[in-house]
């Protein structure tokens, strides 16, 4: 990730613009002044740039919750916050040149909140979860022009590596996504994918309540899906096929198709290898049978204006509020320049939480965006307003 080795630390008078970056506030973690972030802007993306003092050395980088999934927003940040202040830059790990000039168009990346804003109705859709290197995501969207491709992965160079592909190979046909696919199928709405494809997923066998099968994930997928519409999973795992054929089969009433070895179209890199060591493949198709009802609606995620006391936000700090499926968590506060308190959360269920900033106020926000709107999200902001009004 990119990032400065610097002598010392300066800062401007807020706020300060320099190479189209705003740099609006800074804020101090209220238990370790080592530790600062700035508020930082391109256009419509809000992150914080890091301020961290080791022992040793003071490095200035991307703030992890909130950094764009496209790095060269954060390479412009780095280097405007430099020239804007005069940074004795010691060490950097940030090339001065161009932007990549693949990843200048990232139209085709999209954030959860432009599907929550607008999903793509018009057209069927088929979802690719955890593309990776993106062979099979690409070779059908060439192959099916009709069809829009939504690919969802969590690792960003793959993201940077496909999006480039996208617009090398000027494909119209597909967004990305960089989020957890089972959160995001709680988004989609109902009837609408032709097929959901999960190609080799990580087999987590010591965590399996991190895998994306699940019996959530399958009930989601029935109502996502359109009739005739496939859930196709894929694995070289003896393992994930065993869990992946109980939870299925576990449904009260299904159609499901199991290959060995079945050759497809295109293979990916994990396949060639897999094949180079003559392991089984296995593939558990499930189809969908049914006509499901509408997606339930969750109203925006809002708030009045808060001032709690400081002694509250003080007691908060480090605290973690349980619910049934999910929590609240507040994992730092911080101290604005301008006077206002900053919480840095995670929120959400159990198996996903959402990690992001709650920015106090006249006028509170989450940032980088609000969390997803889902039901176990929901339930954590009410708790998350009841617990700082008191
Ligand atoms: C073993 S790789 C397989 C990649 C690709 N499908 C292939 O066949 O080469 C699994 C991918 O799933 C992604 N992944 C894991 N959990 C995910 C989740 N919950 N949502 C989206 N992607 C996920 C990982 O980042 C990883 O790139």
């Amino acid at each position: 990730m990119p990032h400065l080795h610097i002598a010392s630390f300066k800062a401007p008078a807020f706020p300060a613009a320099a190479d189209g970056v705003t740099f609006h506030y800074m804020a101090e973690n209220t238990l370790h002044d080592d530790e600062k972030l700035i508020a930082a802007s391109i256009g419509e993306k809000e992150f914080f740039l890091l301020l961290k003092r080791l022992p040793d050395k003071t490095l200035l980088k991307a703030d992890k919750i909130s950094r764009p999934s496209a790095t060269h927003y954060v390479k412009r940040a780095l280097q405007a916050y430099a020239g804007l202040v005069g940074l004795e830059v010691l060490a950097s790990n940030v090339d001065s040149g161009e932007a990549n000039m693949h990843l200048g168009n990232d139209s085709a990346l999209w954030s959860i909140h432009d599907f929550e804003r607008d999903f793509p109705t018009d057209r069927e859709i088929r979802i690719e979860v955890g593309f990776g290197s993106g062979r099979h995501l690409l070779h059908q969207a060439k192959a099916n022009p009709e069809v829009l491709f939504i690919g969802i992965e969590i690792h960003k160079p793959s993201i940077e590596q496909v999006l480039k592909q996208i617009n090398i190979q000027q494909l119209d046909n597909i967004l990305l996504l960089d989020y957890d696919a089972r959160l995001f199928l709680e988004l989609v709405p109902s009837n609408l994918a032709g097929r959901i494809y999960v190609h080799f997923p990580v087999p987590w066998d010591k965590k399996p309540h991190r895998r994306v099968i699940g019996e959530a994930f399958i009930a989601e997928s029935i109502r996502v899906l359109k009739p005739e519409g496939k859930l196709e999973l894929r694995t070289d795992s003896d393992n994930y096929f065993a869990y992946s054929f109980e939870t299925f089969m576990a449904l009260n009433q299904n159609h499901i198709e199991i290959y060995k070895n079945r050759a497809l179209e295109v293979s990916s890199k994990y396949e060639d290898r897999w094949r180079r060591m003559e392991k089984n493949i296995y593939d558990v198709l499930m189809h969908n049978e049914e006509l499901s009802g509408p997606l339930e609606a969750i109203a925006p995620f809002a708030f009045n204006a808060i001032a709690p006391d400081p002694e509250r936000l003080e007691a908060l700090n480090g605290s973690t509020l349980r619910f049934d499926e999910g929590f609240v968590h507040f994992e730092r506060l911080y101290r604005t320049d301008d006077g206002r308190a900053m919480f840095r959360l995670s929120m959400g269920p159990y198996a996903r939480p959402e990690h992001l900033y709650l920015i106090l106020g006249d006028a509170p926000r989450y940032l980088p965006t609000p969390p997803v709107r889902s039901r176990t999200n929901a339930r954590a902001h009410q708790l998350l307003i009841e617990a700082l009004h008191g």
